[in-house]
């Protein structure tokens, strides 16, 4: 048999307008996945209201964080399948990697046709979401499901869950926040903040938040911090529904009133930078804290194509083969 990869993350619009962020809503914020509100009442709130209003806004705010070779999210996600398919080469395992995005292109199903074309009968998929939930992880499972139902011959496969705890994967955070201390000193805080979801989903059994807070602990223990060095908070809200707290953004205003003036933040939930870490955090999120006294603030990149985390990702799959 042939194996091959399948990298997954969640997309993003093909160019920075309206039009484009509008097709990318419509397509993610139409997964009953991501929002599960009954269709009769969700549909009309989308079409009438979120899509229209919120496509300009969003543009505006792609344009402010979008390279010249197009979306970070897509171009970080390219340089993570060029650079797990050498590092698979250089160690002399044949295995073809692909990459497909759960809403806009390359969807799953581009990234299923050119592993096909390859000559793979056999799938590692792997969903770039150290922590599972539902709006995420079981999403890419949704997507290729219905991928497989138009095959006749559906290949083996093994879909890699969640790696939280995954020790190259804390390595790789601890790593990136050393070598981001050495070069701009230490703040008086490490806030990690992930990607949040709708309270209701964890009560509904989404494991997501138990395990951010796992990552949270596990990354401070392997840096070494004390309980008042580090924080965990919940960013990206959305809608009117309570979501995971505490909120980044109300931590950030209060953290300066409580003696904390000098932050370092890093966004563990996010293997590539995107919108959510670049725009949100390095840009809305310093404002809120300089604003509110800080003195200080430094955004820690994702581990995009990081050698660690490329080699995590080269174990996690590697761990399938058997
Ligand atoms: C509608 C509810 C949303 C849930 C639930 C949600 C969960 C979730 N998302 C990520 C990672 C990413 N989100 C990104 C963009 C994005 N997310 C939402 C909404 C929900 N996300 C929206 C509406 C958007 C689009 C931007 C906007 O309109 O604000 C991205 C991509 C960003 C990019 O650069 O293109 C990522 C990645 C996680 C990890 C997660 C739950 C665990
Ligand atoms: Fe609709
Ligand atoms: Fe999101």
């Amino acid at each position: 048999m042939k194996t091959g990869v399948l990298l997954v993350n969640l997309g993003t619009p093909s160019a920075p307008t309206a039009k484009a962020v509008k097709t990318f809503l419509s397509q993610f914020l139409h997964d009953r996945r991501v929002v599960d509100v009954p269709r009769a009442l969700w549909c009309p709130l989308l079409h009438g209201i979120i899509l229209p209003f919120r496509s300009p806004r969003v543009a505006r705010l792609y344009q402010s964080i979008w390279w010249e070779e197009g979306s970070p999210l897509m171009v970080i996600s390219r340089r993570q399948q060029a650079a797990l398919a050498e590092a698979l080469n250089e160690a002399g395992i044949d295995m073809p990697v692909a990459l497909g995005m759960s809403y806009g292109e390359p969807s799953l199903a581009t990234a299923w046709q050119e592993l096909k074309s390859a000559g793979v009968d056999r799938v590692v998929l792997l969903p770039l979401y150290p922590q599972y939930s539902v709006s995420t992880t079981a999403s890419v499972f949704d997507g290729w499901a219905r991928l497989m139902k138009k095959e006749r011959l559906v290949p083996a496969f093994r879909f890699i869950h969640d790696y939280h705890d995954h020790s190259g994967y804390i390595q790789a955070l601890a790593e990136s926040v050393r070598r981001h201390w050495e070069q701009h000193g230490r703040g008086e805080l490490l806030l990690l903040s992930y990607h949040g979801i709708p309270r209701r989903y964890e009560d509904e059994g989404d494991p997501y938040g138990q395990q951010c807070h796992r990552t949270s602990e596990l990354l401070a223990a392997e840096l070494g911090l004390e309980r008042h060095q580090w924080r965990t908070t919940f960013q990206s809200r959305f809608g009117r529904e309570e979501w995971l707290q505490p909120y980044t953004d109300d931590t950030m205003k209060a953290l300066p009133g409580e003696g904390i003036k000098r932050l370092d933040v890093i966004c563990p939930a996010f293997s590539a930078d995107c919108l959510e870490t670049l725009e949100e955090i390095a840009e809305q999120n310093r404002e809120l804290f300089m604003a509110s006294g800080g003195e200080a603030y430094h955004y820690i990149p994702a581990l995009n194509d990081q050698p660690a985390h490329i080699r995590m990702m080269m174990d996690l799959v590697c761990r399938e083969l058997v």
